[in-house]
C-alpha cells in the first residue's frame, strides 16, 4: 500500500481553522499521520461555493486569520463558526455486518440466561438464523434497512464504514448483498469499503473444505468478472476462521484465492479459540485481522513487524462476556490497533463513540489511542489511510464538529454523542446537522 499511514503509538497535534478546497489529486503520504484535532477559541470551517473547486478535499488548515487572508477572494457556500467547539476527523468503523434480515433479540435473552455464542450457533441459531431470513428477503428490503442503519452510523459520526456480506453463504444471496452494498456506495454520501464474507459460516450440508471449494471455484471467479465489468466493487475478503467454522487450511485457501483476484485480506481470527490465525494472516500478507481475543504472543509480534493491523471489537467482547483482547500488549509492541463496532444481529451497536469508550474502559486504551484507532488506524485497516482518517491538506474532507471545547467528551460521555455531535461532514458535504 503506497504511502499508507497509521499510528502505532499515541500521537496528536492541533490546528485552527480549515477550508475545503480546489480540485486536486489526493497526495500519498510517506510519513506517519495522525488524527488532527482542533479546539481553538476562534475556529471556522468553510465550504467552497465554487463547484469546480468544491471537490471535497481539504485545501488548507491553519489559524483562522491566515486562512481568511489566503482565501479572501473566494466565496463560500457555508461558513460554520466552530468557536468553542472541536473539529475531529470523521470516525472510521473498520468492521460491520450491516446488510441482513432477521434480528435476534431473542438470542440476547438466551445469552443473558447463560447460553454461549457457539451453543446458539451450533443449535442452528446465530449466523445461520440470519442467513435463512436474508435469503428470503428482497433486495429492496435489504437496501432499505441497510440505508437506515448507515444513517444511524452517520449520525454517530461515522464517515467511512467497512460493510461485509456473509449472510447468504450461497452465491446468489452473497451477490444480492454485494449489490445492495454497491448501491449504497453509489447513492449515499457515507464512504464504504466492501467486503466479501461468503465464508462467514459453513452452509448446511457442506463441510468447511467443500464450502471452501465452492467459494474458490464458483464465487470468486464470478466476483472477479463482476468487478471487471464494473458492476460490483469489492475491496476485501473475509473468512470466519474459528474452531468448528473454517479451519486454518480452508481459511488459507480462501484468503489466498481472494488475494489472487486482487482483494485485500481482512478476516475474523482468534476470537473464541486460539487458532494461530494471526500467524496465518501475516504469512498471507493480510491488511487486517479482527477480534484477536485469543491471539498468541507470537501472533502479536508477527503482526507488529508485518504492519498487519488488529481490528478490535469491544462491543463483542462486552456482549459475549469474552476475555478482552490484549490491546495494551498490542499497542506496546507496536501493532497498528484499529476499532470497529462489529454492528451485526449479535452486537447491535452503531456508535463508534461508544466503542471508543468501551475500548478505554475494558481494554485500557487511552483516549488518544482510542481516537487514533477509530480514525487513522481504522482507515489503514481498510487500505484508505492515504485519503481518509485524519485532517490533513489533500485528504478527503471527512470530519465531525462537536459542541465541546474538549474533544475527549466524545468518548467520556457514554451514549452522549447524539447531543454532542453538531455536524457530520463527508467529502466536504454536510451529511448531518443537529
Ligand atoms: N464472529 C463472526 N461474525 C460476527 C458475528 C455475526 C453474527 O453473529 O451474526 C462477529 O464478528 O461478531
Ligand atoms: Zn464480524
Amino acid at each position: 500500500m503506497m504511502g499508507d499511514n497509521a499510528v502505532s503509538q499515541r500521537q496528536s497535534s492541533n490546528f485552527t481553522g480549515g477550508l475545503f478546497s480546489p480540485r486536486e489529486q489526493a497526495p500519498t503520504w510517506s510519513s506517519p499521520g495522525c488524527p488532527t484535532i482542533s479546539s481553538a477559541s476562534h475556529c471556522e470551517y468553510q465550504l467552497s461555493s465554487d463547484q469546480e473547486k468544491a471537490d471535497g478535499f481539504i485545501k488548507a488548515i491553519g489559524p483562522a486569520d491566515a486562512i481568511q487572508k489566503q482565501f479572501s477572494e473566494e466565496t463560500f457556500e457555508e461558513r460554520i463558526d466552530c468557536s468553542g467547539k472541536c473539529i475531529l476527523p470523521g470516525l472510521v468503523d473498520a468492521h460491520t455486518h450491516p446488510v441482513w434480515a432477521g434480528e435476534r433479540v431473542h438470542e440476547f435473552a438466551m445469552k443473558l440466561a447463560g447460553a454461549t455464542y457457539m451453543d446458539i450457533h451450533q443449535a442452528g441459531g446465530g449466523i445461520n438464523f440470519t442467513v435463512e431470513r436474508t435469503r428470503q428477503a428482497s433486495e429492496e428490503e435489504l437496501y432499505s434497512s441497510f440505508q437506515q442503519r448507515l444513517g444511524c452510523m452517520m449520525r454517530a459520526g461515522t464517515t467511512l464504514v467497512e460493510c461485509k456480506s456473509g449472510y447468504g453463504l450461497n452465491l446468489e444471496t452473497e451477490l444480492k448483498m454485494l449489490r445492495v452494498i454497491e448501491r449504497a456506495r453509489q447513492e449515499l454520501d457515507i464512504g464504504i469499503s466492501a467486503t466479501y464474507c461468503g465464508a462467514h459460516s459453513v452452509p448446511k450440508g457442506k463441510t468447511a473444505s467443500e464450502a471452501a471449494d465452492d467459494i474458490i471455484k464458483n464465487h470468486l471467479p464470478r466476483l472477479k468478472e463482476l468487478g471487471r465489468n464494473g458492476e460490483i466493487h469489492v475491496d476485501n475478503i473475509d473468512v470466519f476462521c474459528e474452531k468448528d467454522v473454517f479451519d486454518l487450511d480452508s481459511t488459507r485457501r480462501i484468503l489466498q484465492s481472494g488475494k489472487d483476484i486482487g482483494l485485500q485480506i481482512n478476516f475474523h481470527g482468534d476470537e473464541l479459540h486460539p487458532m494461530k490465525a494471526a500467524e496465518l494472516g501475516v504469512e498471507l500478507g493480510a491488511q487486517a485481522i479482527s477480534h484477536l481475543e485469543e491471539v498468541s504472543d507470537e501472533g502479536i509480534a508477527a503482526m507488529a513487524s508485518a504492519r498487519c493491523s488488529a481490528v478490535l471489537l469491544p462491543t463483542t467482547a462486552y456482549m459475549l462476556r469474552l476475555k478482552q483482547p490484549r490491546a495494551r500488549k498490542m499497542l506496546d509492541e507496536g501493532v497498528i490497533v484499529a476499532l470497529g463496532s462489529d454492528f451485526n444481529p449479535n452486537a447491535y451497536c452503531f456508535s463508534m463513540p461508544m466503542v471508543m469508550h468501551l475500548a478505554c474502559v475494558n481494554m485500557r486504551m487511552s483516549m488518544p489511542e482510542a481516537l487514533a484507532a477509530a480514525t487513522i488506524n481504522a482507515a489503514y485497516a481498510l487500505g484508505k489511510s492515504h485519503t481518509q482518517g485524519s485532517l490533513e491538506v489533500g485528504k478527503q474532507g471527512d470530519l465531525i464538529i462537536i459542541n465541546s471545547p474538549r474533544w475527549e467528551h466524545l468518548i467520556y460521555q457514554f451514549g452522549g454523542h447524539h447531543e454532542l455531535i453538531d455536524y457530520v461532514i463527508a467529502k466536504g458535504k454536510v451529511i448531518y446537522k443537529k
